[in-house]
């Protein structure tokens, strides 16, 4: 059984689709990045997951037991608010004083506890959340653009920090990114996203797939020119999208 399985994933926000026909299977200890254009829908796919989205139509199936960490896009802190990083790590419920040092540490980010969370750069709150989805010993953790806002090398650190924590948790990352020059380099396996999955395979067979050049212009060969390319009409079309296992990632599925 796969750790997580998705199966002709529908869903529709405000009257309107914007995922169809999903199918995507996470295993336990891969790193699964999901690229796709401003609007795609990797957010929601990753709210659905975690069952902030109801979808529509499809299967979304969990192993028994398993514990899902999320590291959302954005979270807004009260900058007047006076609160430690062990308090925040807290909230809602509390943990051990040894699983939030545990936490911190597994984020990288030892010692910060005592830091007022306000005070903390861009890079060290990143670090903070990815502790924060750490506490519950996640077998699945999922990553919204969690480099936003960092410069190249504290993106790098980032994945690093990523591999790390699979390496010792060996849990599965599923991770939305527009880093595409590391996010190449970190992946075990990409997928495309535009509404509907648009092919997925090993970074290097999806960056010579046809359907990642279509979504993401002629010059794969400079990942970021992913986002100044005009997605062309007719790959907007509704598509179902029967997923190969993700343990088979030699194998790159095209959508027609
Ligand atoms: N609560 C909502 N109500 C209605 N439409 C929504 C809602 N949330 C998202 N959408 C729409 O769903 C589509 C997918 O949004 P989503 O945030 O999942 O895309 P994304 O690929 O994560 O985008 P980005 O790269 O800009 O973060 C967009 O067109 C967005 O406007």
């Amino acid at each position: 059984m796969h750790l997580l399985s998705i199966d002709d994933l529908h869903v529709a926000l405000g009257g309107r689709t914007v995922l169809e026909g999903i199918g995507l299977h996470i295993e336990r200890g891969e790193i699964v990045t999901l690229v796709g254009p401003n609007g795609s829908g990797k957010s929601t796919l990753l709210r659905a997951i975690i069952g902030a989205v109801r979808p529509a139509r499809g299967r979304l199936v969990r192993q028994p037991g398993v514990a899902i960490g999320y590291v959302p896009q954005r979270l807004a802190i009260d900058a007047t608010l006076p609160m430690t990083v062990s308090r925040f790590l807290n909230l809602p419920r509390r943990h051990s004083t040894r699983t939030v040092r545990q936490a911190l540490e597994q984020a990288g980010v030892p010692g910060l506890g005592r830091q007022q969370v306000t005070a903390l750069s861009g890079g060290q709150f990143q670090r903070i959340l990815l502790a924060r989805a750490l506490l519950e010993k996640p077998d699945l953790l999922l990553l919204d653009e969690a480099t936003q806002g960092l410069d190249h090398r504290g993106t790098a650190d980032f994945y690093r920090q990523i591999e790390s924590v699979r390496r010792e948790l060996g849990c599965a990352v599923l991770m939305v990114s527009h880093d595409l020059h590391v996010v190449m380099r970190a992946s075990d396996r990409v997928v495309c996203l535009n509404r509907h999955v648009c092919c997925q395979g090993t970074p290097e067979r999806v960056v010579a797939s046809p359907a990642y050049r279509e979504l993401f212009g002629p010059d794969t060969g400079d990942a970021l020119a992913l986002y100044r390319h005009d997605h062309p009409r007719q790959h907007d079309r509704s598509v179902g999208n029967p997923i190969p296992p993700a343990a088979d990632t030699s194998h790159l599925e095209i959508a027609p």
